[in-house]
């Protein structure tokens, strides 16, 4: 297939180069299905994950860590930016790679917009042409918010996570606008690098769906390592001046300003869905402005599916690589893969040490009235785990929500050293009907973090009257 020609048919146009759309290109293209995977930029084959998301940021935070008192703050930065890059660069040129190598399928750079359910016109940079299509993939990602507070959009200091891990400078004094997943991750990196960071959240709490005692944990930490969080700030202003900008907010009734070298706005991420022309193809948005989809993934024209962040909802690289396999089910599978079928789904936000977390609340599950068990044990404390000691990181806790009436595991919240891999297997667990006490006596490695699972399920602190 020519790019050349004015007009493409294709068997399926996957509009996106993410997680998901590069997944079902790769596969029916093994199986001889004519695909044309249409993507923006260059710089994003492969999409957010590994060109500016997870593998960039998980990087930074790595290396946050391994400055010697020796070297320059600025200096290490600048380093680790720089290393990260290359990583970046490689992921991307694999990426393009694996589908490059595919005879039947092609790449296009370029912005694609409907024309009508069948049709996309994709402008390149130096040519215009259309591409038409049995079956349509929408995977355009999402696209960061930036609130509408005076000056805020029109600051020379305001950056999104993208436009700050390209930069080489370490900002001396950094306010993160949101205390969610990116606002964290980020403030953690950067309080690490060395910068003076400051987060200014709207909420009363961060991580408000969190139990009081796991988000204080977390709190404790990140203040701990010299982190400013401020919350119930209502930002008022953003004022550029000659060294750098101040930030105007209220809090409690009274007016405050911080003075800061960077904002990086954290508040939250949007369907990418502004420039695809969905009305020409007649497909519908939800009030949220997300592509509306049921759980096969179908839009409201059934040849066109949405996956990842644009469809709504939880946005994680995972539920996109999901939600190829729904959709890869539908068009050479049995039908019968839902996105109602995922159970357990953990999540981990990537501070240091990391939390992760699946299933209920204690919180949650009381109000769905169980009545509940608390395991749970200061990282510190948990004998059968030498391995926080070992590699020097024995802060934070794990906590276990457990249904004292059958011995389910109903949810976990693990802030420690490894919590991004031990939460796989709790959620495995909780996935396969595994009891607590199960869990609990199963041998484990050592010395790992995993079984701390035999000493946390073990340290029963609460539980409900019958
Ligand atoms: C800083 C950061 C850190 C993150 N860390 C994690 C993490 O640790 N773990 C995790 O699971 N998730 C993480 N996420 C979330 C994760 O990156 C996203 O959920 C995931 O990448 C979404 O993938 P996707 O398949 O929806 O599309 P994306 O990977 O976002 O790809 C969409 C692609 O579509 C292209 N595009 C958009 N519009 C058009 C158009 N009109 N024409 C052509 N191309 C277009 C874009 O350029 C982009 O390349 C992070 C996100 C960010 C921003
Ligand atoms: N480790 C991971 O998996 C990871 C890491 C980073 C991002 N992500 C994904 O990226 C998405 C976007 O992350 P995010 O943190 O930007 O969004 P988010 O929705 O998780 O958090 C946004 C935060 O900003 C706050 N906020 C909104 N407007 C504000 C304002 N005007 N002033 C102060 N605070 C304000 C909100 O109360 C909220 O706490 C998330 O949904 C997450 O799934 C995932």
């Amino acid at each position: 297939m020519s790019t050349a020609d004015q007009t493409v048919h294709a068997d399926v146009l996957v509009i996106g180069f993410g997680k998901g759309g590069k997944a079902v290109a790769a596969k029916l293209g093994r199986l001889g299905k004519r695909v044309v995977v249409v993507e923006r930029s260059a710089r994003m084959y492969g999409g957010t994950c590994p060109n500016v998301g997870c593998v960039p940021t998980k990087g930074l935070v790595h290396r946050s860590h391994k400055r010697r008192p020796e070297d320059r703050a600025q200096d290490w930065y600048e380093r680790s930016v720089r290393e990260v890059q290359s990583i970046r660069e490689m992921m991307r040129q694999g990426n393009f790679d694996t589908l490059d190598s595919l005879d039947t399928v092609t790449v296009i750079t370029g912005r694609a917009t409907f024309l009508d359910p069948h049709s996309v016109s994709v402008v390149t940079s130096d040519d215009r042409l259309t591409v038409t299509a049995d079956t349509v993939l929408i995977n355009t990602g999402s696209e960061p918010v930036v609130p509408n507070i005076p000056g805020l959009a029109a600051s020379r200091r305001t950056l999104s996570s993208t436009d700050l891990i390209e930069t080489t400078t370490l900002p001396k004094r950094l306010a993160v606008l949101g205390g969610g997943y990116l606002g964290i991750e980020f403030a953690s990196i950067y309080g690490a690098f060395g910068s003076e960071v400051t987060i200014l959240e709207h909420a009363d709490r961060i991580l408000s769906r969190e139990d009081d005692d796991v988000a204080a944990t977390a709190e404790g930490i990140l203040t701990g390592e010299g982190i400013h969080i401020i919350t119930g700030a209502q930002v008022i202003e953003v004022r550029d001046g000659e060294q750098g900008a101040t930030i105007l907010y209220g809090k409690d009734g009274q007016q405050h300003s911080i003075d800061v070298d960077a904002i990086l706005s954290a508040a939250g991420r949007i369907p990418a869905t502004h420039d695809l022309g969905l009305d020409a193809a007649g497909i519908r948005t939800t009030s949220a402005g997300a592509i509306e989809v049921d759980e096969h993934l179908r839009t409201s024209q059934p040849h066109i599916y949405a996956l990842g962040d644009v469809r709504g909802g939880p946005q994680f690289t995972y539920l996109s690589l999901d939600d190829s396999r729904v959709v890869l089910d539908q068009l050479t599978g049995q039908a019968r893969r839902s996105t109602t079928d995922r159970l357990a789904v953990p999540h981990t936000l990537f501070m240091t040490p990391p939390l992760a977390t699946v299933g209920m609340t204690e919180k949650e599950a009381r109000a769905a009235g169980y009545r509940v068990a608390i395991a749970s044990q200061p990282v510190a404390e948990i004998l059968a785990m030498p391995r926080a000691y070992a590699v020097e990181e024995t802060r934070g806790m794990m906590k276990f929500v457990i249904d004292a009436s059958t011995d389910e595991i109903l949810g976990a919240a693990l802030l420690s050293v490894d919590a991004q891999e031990i939460i796989n297997t709790v959620a495995l667990a909780i996935r396969h009907g595994i009891t607590a006490t199960e869990l609990r006596d199963a041998v484990y490695t050592h010395p790992s973090s995993t079984e701390a699972l035999n000493d946390v399920l073990a340290t029963i602190v609460r539980t409900d009257e019958p």
